[in-house]
């Protein structure tokens, strides 16, 4: 569904992806694991277009997307701090984002449900906490039913119990054939949704590996282990 090859990026000097050669298919939920700076964020925004490689391709459903706009649809994207005006109330924003995708033939209000959103449309979002911006953010990505979701850290600042919802959602939605990224730094949570996982250390990819495949070949139960154990050998 996705095919990245030699992807290649620079900020200045800073090389952060180096020469990436990756592909995902439908109905997976892939996580992207790496330490801070690795170049995760980088990756997910170039396949959404928001930064423009120096080098190599991206292929969706074997078309490339470089300087394309029209795939963005099939694309949610929940970025890893979620920015929106803030005088503008949660009802306001997702109604302004309807606006947008008027041609979306799906509308899938699923967590706005979930979630109690409508309960809180009133609220500015100047004025939320960074949990419940993280729950717009979520209702915003899954909304227009896309075929591909980038998921940034999607967690990160959810209570236990909205996390649950998030992540049965995940597993729902990739039973429907979706392609889920999903960058993570929490093991465990890597381990309940996703069937693979890659690994880019130092804008190279280390390893693209499933999940059980990772536990056999370490020889360890849990996959926090496992990662551990393939980075300590391998440096
Ligand atoms: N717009 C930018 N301008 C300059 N440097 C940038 C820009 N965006 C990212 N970087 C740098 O690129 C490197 C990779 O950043 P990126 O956000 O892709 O990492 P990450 O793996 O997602 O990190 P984290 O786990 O901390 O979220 C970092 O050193 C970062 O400072």
């Amino acid at each position: 569904m996705i095919t990245i090859e030699n992807l290649r990026k620079s900020y200045g000097k800073l090389q952060v992806l180096k020469d990436v050669s990756v592909s995902f298919g439908e109905g997976r939920v892939v996580s992207v694991i790496g330490p801070n700076g690795s170049g995760k964020t980088t990756m997910g925004k170039c396949i959404l277009g928001m930064v423009l490689p120096d080098a190599g391709d991206i292929k969706i459903g074997g078309q490339s997307i470089l300087r394309q706009h029209a795939y963005r649809s099939q694309i949610g994207y929940m970025p890893q701090i979620g920015r929106y005006p803030e005088n503008m109330k949660i009802r306001q924003v997702i109604q302004m984002i309807r606006d947008i995708r008027k041609d979306a033939p799906v509308v899938d209000e699923e967590l706005i449900g979930l979630y109690g959103l409508k309960e809180m449309y009133e609220k500015r979002m100047g004025a939320l906490s960074g949990g419940t911006k993280q729950k717009v953010s979520a209702a915003l990505a899954f909304m227009f039913n896309p075929q591909i979701l980038i998921l940034d850290e999607p967690t990160a600042g959810l209570d236990p119990i909205s996390a649950e919802i998030l992540k049965c959602k995940i597993l729902k939605e990739k039973k429907k054939g979706k392609l889920i990224l999903i960058t993570s730094h929490i093991m465990s949570e890597v381990e309940e949704v996703a069937d693979e996982v890659i690994c880019l250390v130092d804008g190279q990819l280390k390893f693209h590996e499933t999940i059980a495949s990772i536990k056999a070949h370490t020889n360890e139960e849990r996959l926090s282990k496992a990662i551990a154990k393939i980075m300590n050998e391998e440096d």
